[in-house]
Parts: C-alpha cells; structure tokens; sequence
C-alpha cells in the first residue's frame, strides 16, 4: 500500500490496519487519521509522534503499560499480539536458556517495581544480550528519564511497524 492508498482509507480500514503500530493503543491511530492527507509515511510517523508528545506524563506512562513483557507471561501463554511476537522472535526472546529467562523475569519485576509500567525496547533493534545489558542498566534511571527513553523506543517500534504497512516514500532514517 502506498501513501495515496493510506489517505484514501476510511476511519473504520484505517484503524484496522494500523491500530497496532503503537502497541495496543489504536485510539493513537484513530486520532490522527483526523491528519489526514499524509503527504509522506514520515508525516504520518509524525502525526502519530506529535500525538504522543503532547500527552500528559500519566499517558506516556499508561502507553508504556500496554506493552507486553520481553520473554514474558504473554509470550510463554501464547497470546502476544502478531506484530510483538515476530519482534520478540526477531530478538530471540522465545529462546532463552533458563538461565536468561530466570535473569530477564527478575529485571523485568525489578524494573515495575521501581517505575510502575514495563521495560520497553525496540526488540527489532537489539539482540538478546544487547537487551539483557539495557535492562540491567536502564533499572539505574530516575523515572522520568526511563519515562522519555521507554517512549523514545515505542516510536522506533512504531516506525518499523509503519515501514512493514506502508511502501516507502523516503530514505530509512534509522
Ligand atoms: N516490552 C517491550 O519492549 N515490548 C516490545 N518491544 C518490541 O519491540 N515489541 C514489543 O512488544
């Protein structure tokens, strides 16, 4: 689909299509098509980034605790959704050896506890030990700073998303 097919789609197909580019949040997507034309999928990657940035704290928080955990309950249960499952896969995260799982479940518990919503990174962007190593660093953060950097990576994660809809109309800035 390109970007003229994107602006072409009612509010109903729009959301369905793209209500999961930012993890179980599709009232993000049914927002912005209120934007719409889209002249490019970055302009449509930055309405859905604006959105964000002008939600209060308590949102940017309640948008991290719709993600699922790394190698979590979700995962083991089988009911992650499509889109985190291929980039948990990606990362390897369906994988670990026991060991990594039992370290990875500690630090992911630890890391709640201290900041109340979940470790978010761009799975698709880290392997297994690059995420293990965040993890065990990220938990040092004060909470803003975790708050900022958890949302920086919903936006990688959403823009991958995007790029796997969307044909693009501009060179991969990533
Ligand atoms: N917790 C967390 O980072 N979850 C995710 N990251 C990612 O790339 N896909 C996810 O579901």
């Amino acid at each position: 689909m390109d970007i003229t097919a994107v602006n072409a789609l009612n509010y109903e197909d729009f959301v369905s299509i793209f209500g999961n580019v930012v993890e179980k949040c599709p009232i993000i997507t049914a927002a912005v098509w209120s934007r719409r034309p889209f002249v490019t999928l970055n302009a449509l990657e930055a309405a859905i980034s604006e959105f964000i940035d002008d939600l209060p704290e308590s949102g940017k928080e309640g948008i991290l605790r719709c993600h699922p955990d790394l190698a979590g309950r979700d995962l083991q249960s089988g009911t992650l959704t499509r889109e985190s499952r291929e980039e948990q896969a990606r990362a390897g995260m369906d994988a670990l050896s026991s060991g990594e799982a039992s370290r990875m479940s500690r630090l992911n518990e630890e890391y709640k506890t201290r900041f109340g919503f979940p470790f978010v990174i761009c799975a698709r962007m880290n392997d297994k030990a690059n995420i293990l190593r965040q993890l065990t660093e990220r938990c040092g953060n004060e909470r803003a700073v975790e708050r900022e950097r958890g949302i920086e990576e919903v936006k990688k994660i959403c823009r991958l998303r995007l790029q796997g809809l969307v044909l693009c109309d501009a060179p991969n800035k990533l």
